[in-house]
Formats: C-alpha cells, structure tokens, sequence
C-alpha cells in the first residue's frame, strides 16, 4: 500500500510539476499556437535543420556584400526566415510581430493594440477606404486595424505559411470579409496603379535591400492624395560606426532578423522624397517619453530558458523539427542585441513617418 501511495505522489509530483514548467512558469502566448505545434512553416520537417544553416551563412555576411551580390536573393531568404520563426513568434509573442513603448496601466497586448490603432489614425483608415498592410505577418495589426477603423484591409506577405496563419486568424475573428491577405513580394507589388487610399507598414520594409524600392511601389498603388505610415528599424543618431560594441550589437540584430543592412534614421525622409511623397511627420516612438519597447523582451529571459528545454524535448522525441533547437537558439540571441540595441539608445525599431501621395501626382512612380 506504501509503495502505491509513494508512486501515487511521485505521479502527482510529476503532472503537477510539468504543469508549473510549462503553464504557470511565464507561459507563452499561445494564442492558437502550442508548443506542439511548431513546425517549419513551409519547410518539411526534415529540411529545417539544413534551411537554418543555408540561411544562417547568407545573413552571416557583411551587408554591403549582401546587396551589392545578391541583393535579389535577398526576398527568398526572407521568406525561408519567415517559414522558420513563424511558429515560434506565435508561440512566444503573439499575432503581431512588432515591438511597442511600454505604457503604464496597460498589458502588452492593450499597448500593443494602441501602437496599431496608432498607425490606422495617422493615416486617416475609415470605413469607405482600402488599405494595404505592407509586409502583413499573420495579421495581427490588421485585425486592430480593420476592427477600429471599418476599412477593408488587404495584406501582403512574401510567406506563404503566414498567408494560411493570417486567413485563418481572420476567419476566427469574424474578419475574413473585411481582410484580406495575398502573397507576393512588396518590392514588385500584384496591385493596380492608384487602388488604395491609405497604406501602413510596421516593421516590415526594413526587409527590403534598398527602401527606394518598397517605397516606391505603395507610392504606385495609392491613388492621389493618399497617405502611408512606416513604423522604421533604424539606428539613431546615438549609434557610432567607430565604437565596437555598438557595431556589434547592430550586426547581431541584422543576423537575428533577416536583415541586408539596417538604415541610418536620418536616410528615411530623403528616401520618401525622393520617390515622390511629401513628408507629413517624422517621429522616434522609442524616445522618451515613451515606454521602453524592450523591457517585454528582458521580462521573458526566464520564459525562454524555458521555451527552450520545452523546444528540445519536443525536437528530441520528433515532435518538433530538429534544427527548431538553433532556430530557438539564435533567437534567444537575437533578443539580447536587440535589449542592448535599446537599452544604449542606438536602435530604434519604431521610427515613425507620415507620407502623402500629393494630390497631383501622376500614377506611376518617378523614381523606377
Ligand atoms: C520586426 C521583426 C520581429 C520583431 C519581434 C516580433 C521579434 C524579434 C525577436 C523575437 C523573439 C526573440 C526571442 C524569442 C524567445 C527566445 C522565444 O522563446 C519566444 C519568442 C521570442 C520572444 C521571439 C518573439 C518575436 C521577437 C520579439 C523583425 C524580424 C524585422
Ligand atoms: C516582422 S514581420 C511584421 C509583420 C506585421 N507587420 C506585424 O507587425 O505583425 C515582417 C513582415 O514583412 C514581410 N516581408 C518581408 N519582406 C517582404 C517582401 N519582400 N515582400 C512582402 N513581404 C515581406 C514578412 O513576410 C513579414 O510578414
């Protein structure tokens, strides 16, 4: 009888304390993602080890030798970025895949929908007009958007998992008629000349190997008098190329994030002009007095030690892809150059500005 009692709350110990481990010790989103279900996005299972490596020795090179080589690879190892962080940022992070100030009295979530609702109002979004999210995720700020403004939105993304993640996202939430979401390249966009009235893009075109060419395109599709919104990587004017540390961590937030070389923040406006947009603002969210956007990221350390002997369990027994375990791992990285990135003030991930079709520009783009 002993010997069952003992294995009795040996068994109790055990399910009690795997629960702790994984619910109570700062659980991860889940917000429709379990641990269980990571995968590769579009990648079988089996290739996510050899995808992380091709990936890993692209974004391993200086970033001037990136867009001077290979500038036009740069989409499809996006994409295969894209295919191997999208679980995990879900899992980890939620439906939206961006950073916001930190506002007192107000959960992530509630700050991370004000910094959403945000863009939707500097562009005017109402419920006559249709808007395009450039570089859409798995739609989290488009559902914000779509919901708080009444437009029509319609997404973009060079991933075709998100596509899949997104659509149903939407049709969860009740929103599939009023969001839609395409697949396709912002750099040569699938829409017509002068077919949006109003367009927004946070934390995506930092993606692109030259801005020009992004900007260009929603320049293109919106009609006249339009206005688009970027929230903008960018290093300050804090950031010096002289000090080692500093060139470090920016080096480590562009291996981490898909990144052909982050932007001086004092080239946004010159880039916006010169394809054609008035500049209505220009903005750095991150400064003061605003909220640090990374104390979320700095919050989570013990979270993902945790993730992380959740994610090599899971790879160990086959339920999750074996190189999710690198995956994982140069995520973890990535969070700590981006916290010094912040922390020292020499990167900001929410670089506002305001731009405006003018109201007598001819449809096509002058800079292409
Ligand atoms: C705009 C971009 C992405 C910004 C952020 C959404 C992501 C940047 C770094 C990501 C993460 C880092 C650490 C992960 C952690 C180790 C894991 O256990 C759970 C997920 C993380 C928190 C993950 C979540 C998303 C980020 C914060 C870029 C790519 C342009
Ligand atoms: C960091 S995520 C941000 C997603 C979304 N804006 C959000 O805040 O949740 C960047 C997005 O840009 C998209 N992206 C990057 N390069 C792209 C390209 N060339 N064409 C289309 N989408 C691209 C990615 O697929 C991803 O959806």
């Amino acid at each position: 009888m002993d010997s069952v009692a003992a294995l009795f709350c040996t068994g109790a110990l055990l399910v009690g304390g795997i629960y702790w481990f994984v619910c109570v010790l700062g659980p991860a989103e889940q917000k429709g993602k379990s641990a269980a279900s990571l995968s590769g996005g579009s990648i079988s299972s089996e290739k996510v080890g050899d995808k992380f490596k091709q990936y890993w020795s692209f974004f391993l090179r200086p970033p001037s030798e990136i867009r001077a080589k290979d500038k036009d690879t740069v989409p499809d190892f996006v994409d295969t970025f894209y295919n191997l962080v999208t679980d995990i940022y879900e899992w980890g992070w939620g439906q939206s895949f961006h950073f916001s100030p930190s506002v007192p009295g107000h959960s992530h979530a509630s700050a991370t929908r004000l910094h959403e609702v945000r863009a939707s109002d500097l562009i005017s979004a109402n419920p006559d007009h249709r808007i395009l999210d450039v570089g859409c995720g798995v739609g989290g700020p488009m559902r914000a958007i779509a919901s708080h403004s009444r437009s029509r939105v319609v997404g973009i993304t060079i991933n075709e998992y998100q596509v899949g993640r997104a659509r149903a996202h939407n049709r969860k939430a009740g929103l599939d008629s009023t969001c839609e979401v395409i697949r396709g390249n912002f750099l040569e966009m699938p829409f017509e000349d002068n077919s949006f009235d109003g367009a927004y893009s946070i934390e995506a075109t930092c993606h692109a190997p030259r801005l020009e060419d992004v900007y260009a395109e929603v320049f293109r599709v919106l009609k006249p008098g339009a206005k688009f919104v970027s929230y903008e990587w960018v290093t300050t004017d804090k950031y010096r190329a002289s000090d080692e540390e500093h060139v470090a961590v920016i080096r480590g937030i562009e291996q981490g994030d898909a990144l052909p070389g982050l932007r001086s923040y004092s080239d946004i406006a010159t880039v916006a002009r010169a394809v054609g947009f008035e500049v209505l603002k220009e903005e750095d969210l991150a400064a003061p007095p605003a909220g640090p956007w990374w104390t979320r990221l700095k919050m989570g350390r013990i979270a993902y030690w945790r993730n992380h002997v959740v994610i090599t369990v899971l790879a160990a027994i086959g339920i999750a892809p074996k190189g999710t375990v690198e995956v994982h791992e140069m995520l973890f990285k990535t969070a700590d150059f981006l916290t010094r990135g912040g922390q020292s003030g020499i990167f900001s991930p929410m670089h506002m500005i305001l731009l405006r079709k003018p109201s007598n520009a001819a449809s096509a783009s002058a800079s292409k």
